[in-house]
C-alpha cells in the first residue's frame, strides 16, 4: 500500500525588532511566498488523497458486487472424500466427478473426510455444510411413537400375526428366544401392490411394541441424496441404536437392492455401494439390541437375491390386495368417523371393488365425503358412493358405465 506523504514544513517568520519597515515588508513577503507554496504543496497532497480516496471507494464498490455475486451465485454439493498435502479430494454429487481442490487453511482444520462441501465453479471448498443432522433428518422420518394400531388395519390378518411373531415377539420376549436358542428373524420384508398397508403395519407393529419408528424411502436415497446413500444407511443404523427399542423400515428397497445389470454407469455403482452397506449394517446386526428392521417393495422380481440370503430379510410376506372381506373392513374403518346414511351398504361397494388397494378404498371414502359437501349435507348417501366411484374409476383409465349398489 502507498504511504502518505508527508507534510512539508511549516515556514517560519523571523521578525527582528531592529528591522526596517522596509526590510520587515521585505521579510513578511518572503514569508507569504513560503506560505503560497506551502498552500500549493498542501492543496497538491490534498488532491492525490482526494483521488486516492475515490480509487478506494471504486474498489470498494467492486469487491462489494463481487461479494454479492458470490453470496448469490450457486454452489454445488459435493462429499470430501480425502484430505491430503496437496489439497482435499472432493467428489461432486450428482456427476460423481473427482477433483483435487484447495481449501483455505481455516476450513481446512474443520474438515474431516466424509463431510458435505459447497464448492464453487472452480471447484474449491467454499463451506462446511452440517451433513449429518442435515440429510440425516431430510432422509429420515423419526416418530417415537406412531398413532396406528392393528385394528386401523383391515383384513391382513395374517400378515399382521406373522409380522407380530417376527417382529413384535423378539422384542417384547427376548428372553425366550434366547431360552430356546433361535435367533428371530434378522429382517422382515413386506411385499405387494401399492397402497395394500404394508407401512400401516409396520407402524403399527412400532407402536404396539412403544418402539421408535424410523422410515428412510430406498427412492430418496439414490435420487435426492446422491453420493451420501452409504453413510445415511450407516447413520440410519445408529439412529436406531440411539432410539432403540426402534423399527426401521425401508420403504421401496427394491431402489436399492435391485438385481446388478450389465451396464457399469457411476450411478449403478453408487447404488451398489448403498446396498453393500446395507448387507453389512445387516450382517453385523446381531449384537445391536433391540432393532428390528421391516423393508416394504412394490417390486418384489426386481430384487437382489443377496438381500434375501438368512441373516439379512429372511422372513418375507406377501402383502395382497384386499379380498371381499378385507374391503368391507377397510371400508368400515374408513368410514367409521363418517356420517353415512342408514342405508348404505359397505358390503354392496366391496362387491365393486375388486382389485382396489386399501389405500384407493381410503380415498373412495374420502371422494364421497367431497360429493355430500358439494351437495351441502352432512351425511353421505349410496349415490355419493357411487359418484366416487365412477369418478376414481374414471381416473384410472378404465371404462365406466352406471355404477349401482344394491
Ligand atoms: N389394509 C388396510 N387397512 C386400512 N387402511 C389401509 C389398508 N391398506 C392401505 N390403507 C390406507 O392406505 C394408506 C396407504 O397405506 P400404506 O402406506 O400402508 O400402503 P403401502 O403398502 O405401504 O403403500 P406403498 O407400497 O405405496 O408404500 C393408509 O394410510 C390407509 O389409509
Amino acid at each position: 500500500m502507498s504511504r502518505s506523504p508527508s507534510l512539508p514544513d511549516r515556514p517560519r517568520l523571523d521578525l527582528d525588532p531592529e528591522m526596517s519597515p522596509a526590510e520587515r515588508l521585505e521579510a513578511l513577503r518572503e514569508h507569504f511566498l513560503k506560505l503560497e507554496q506551502v498552500n500549493d504543496e498542501l492543496t497538491d497532497q490534498l488532491d492525490a488523497a482526494e483521488s486516492r480516496r475515490d480509487d478506494l471507494r471504486d474498489q470498494v464498490d467492486q469487491l462489494e458486487r463481487e461479494n454479492e455475486t458470490l453470496k448469490t451465485s450457486s454452489l454445488y454439493i459435493a462429499t470430501a472424500e480425502e484430505l491430503t498435502d496437496e489439497g482435499v479430494v472432493v467428489k461432486q454429487h450428482g456427476n460423481n466427478q473427482e477433483v483435487l481442490t484447495e481449501v483455505s487453511p481455516q476450513l481446512r482444520e474443520e474438515l474431516e473426510a466424509g463431510d458435505r462441501v459447497a464448492i464453487n465453479d472452480s471447484f474449491s471448498v467454499q463451506t462446511l455444510l452440517e451433513a449429518e443432522t442435515d440429510a440425516r433428518a431430510q432422509a429420515m422420518q423419526v416418530n417415537s411413537s406412531p398413532e396406528v394400531t392393528y385394528d386401523d388395519i383391515g383384513g391382513l390378518e395374517e400378515q399382521t400375526r406373522e409380522v407380530r411373531e417376527a417382529v413384535e415377539e423378539p422384542l417384547i420376549n427376548a428372553e425366550q428366544f434366547a431360552e430356546v436358542g433361535i435367533d428371530p428373524p434378522s429382517g422382515v420384508l413386506l411385499h405387494g401392490p401399492p397402497g395394500t398397508g404394508k407401512t400401516m403395519l409396520a407402524k403399527a407393529v412400532a407402536n404396539e411394541t412403544d418402539a421408535t419408528f424410523i422410515k428412510m424411502a430406498g427412492s430418496e436415497l439414490v435420487q435426492k441424496f446422491i453420493g451420501e446413500g452409504a453413510r445415511l444407511v450407516r447413520d440410519l443404523f445408529e439412529l436406531a441404536s440411539e432410539h432403540e427399542p426402534a423399527i426401521i423400515f425401508i420403504d421401496e428397497i427394491d431402489a436399492i437392492a435391485a438385481k446388478r445389470t450389465e451396464s457399469k454407469t457411476s450411478g449403478d455403482a453408487e447404488v451398489q455401494r448403498t446396498m453393500m452397506q446395507l448387507l453389512s449394517e445387516m450382517d453385523g446386526f446381531e449384537d445391536r439390541g433391540e432393532i428390528r428392521i421391516i423393508a416394504a417393495t412394490n417390486r418384489f422380481d426386481m430384487l437382489d437375491r443377496a438381500i434375501l440370503r438368512p441373516g439379512r430379510f429372511d422372513r418375507l410376506i406377501e402383502v395382497p390386495n384386499p379380498d371381499r372381506e378385507g374391503r368391507e373392513r377397510i371400508l368400515e374403518i374408513h368410514t367409521q368417523d363418517m356420517s353415512l346414511a342408514d342405508d348404505i351398504g359397505l358390503g354392496a361397494i366391496a362387491d365393486q371393488t375388486d382389485d382396489f388397494s386399501g389405500a384407493e378404498l381410503a380415498s373412495l371414502a374420502t371422494e364421497a365425503g367431497m360429493f355430500a359437501i358439494r351437495d351441502e349435507r352432512t351425511t353421505v348417501t349410496t349415490e355419493d358412493f357411487e359418484d366416487a366411484l365412477e369418478k376414481i374409476t374414471d381416473t384410472d383409465g378404465e371404462e365406466t358405465g352406471p355404477i349401482a349398489f344394491y
